[in-house]
């Protein structure tokens, strides 16, 4: 099996003749199974890319692949790729359109053609796992922001993607509903589709979740990568940080102020998370 899920080569794309390219010569590769972040200023191309990924736009130039092969824009391709590649929208209202959740998180199987008994045994094993049960029955409309997004992120895992991308899961939430949303993404880890595991992109201007979640991180900058690699070096590089208009991982400000003090080893890698900075101050005091 193809190690790389889907590969962008040299995309551009322009939302109107005249208008600046908002992805110009565009490379990079998503690796299957790995947890990418991909970060970057408002309006650098991150949301554009996604709609390329599953053939909502298609680049003025270039190519995109998936699973080794150039997309196809035939209809019938289209539908099955997007069951394969699934999105979950920054604003859940582009995404929810049905009268209840549960019908709305019913739409995707039934329309697949799945047994109605096969997908109510699906809806109601995505609606317990997400703690959607107290509002299955209410109009999506009358969700509140935080609820919109479980019910967003229900819609698409009922699906079973192979790769999933969420797009800024974590704007406009309070921090409880961040917790919420966090601890999903962490239990994602257990899911798989028969052709493997899960391959979960996020677009988050959160450095240190991305620091403590992800096994890549992509910088996009003016349409464009401006660096791809381990969370730990392009994390704590503070010149592609200020580049990409993000904050170095507040984690990472106090190790590098307590090497400064020399209160921890020089030689130290860099904490993912709290907890083993946490640990470097225990092991030192
Ligand atoms: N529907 C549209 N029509 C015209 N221009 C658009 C449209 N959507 C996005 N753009 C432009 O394309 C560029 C890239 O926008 P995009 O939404 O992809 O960036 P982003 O990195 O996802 O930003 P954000 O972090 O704010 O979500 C911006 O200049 C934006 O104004």
């Amino acid at each position: 099996m193809n190690d790389l899920i889907l590969e962008a080569r040299h995309v551009s794309y322009s939302y109107g003749s005249g208008e600046t390219p908002s992805l110009k010569d565009l490379s990079l590769s998503i690796r299957r199974g790995r947890r990418t972040a991909v970060m970057g200023a408002n309006g650098s191309g991150k949301s554009t890319f996604f709609l390329c990924c599953n053939g909502i736009l298609r680049p003025d130039e270039g190519q995109i692949y998936y699973n080794g092969q150039p997309l196809s824009y035939r209809k019938k391709d289209l539908l099955s790729l997007r069951e394969k590649v699934g999105i979950v929208f920054q604003d859940p209202d582009m995404q929810l359109f049905c009268a209840s959740v549960y019908q709305e998180i019913s739409f995707g199987p039934l329309n697949l053609g799945l047994p109605r008994e096969e997908a109510a045994r699906e809806v109601e094993a995505v609606i317990r796992r997400l703690g959607i049960t107290p509002f299955r029955h209410r109009p999506a409309h009358a969700l509140s922001g935080g609820q919109k997004k479980q019910v967003a992120l229900a819609d698409i895992l009922v699906m079973h993607p192979e790769l999933l991308i969420l797009d800024e899961p974590f704007a406009a939430l309070d921090p409880s509903h961040v917790h919420i949303i966090r601890d999903m993404i962490r239990d994602l880890e257990k899911d798989s589709s028969p052709s493997g595991p899960l391959t979960v992109v996020i677009a988050t201007h959160d450095t240190d979740f991305a620091l403590e979640w992800a096994d890549e991180v992509i910088l996009f900058s003016e349409g464009q990568v401006l660096a791809q690699g381990a969370p730990a070096s392009v994390l704590t590089d503070r010149e592609l940080l200020a580049r990409a208009s993000l904050d170095l991982p507040g984690v990472i400000k106090v190790f590098e102020s307590l090497q400064a003090a020399g209160l921890l080893g020089a030689d130290l890698p860099a904490p993912k998370h709290l907890d083993q900075l946490t640990d470097y101050i225990r092991h030192t005091v």
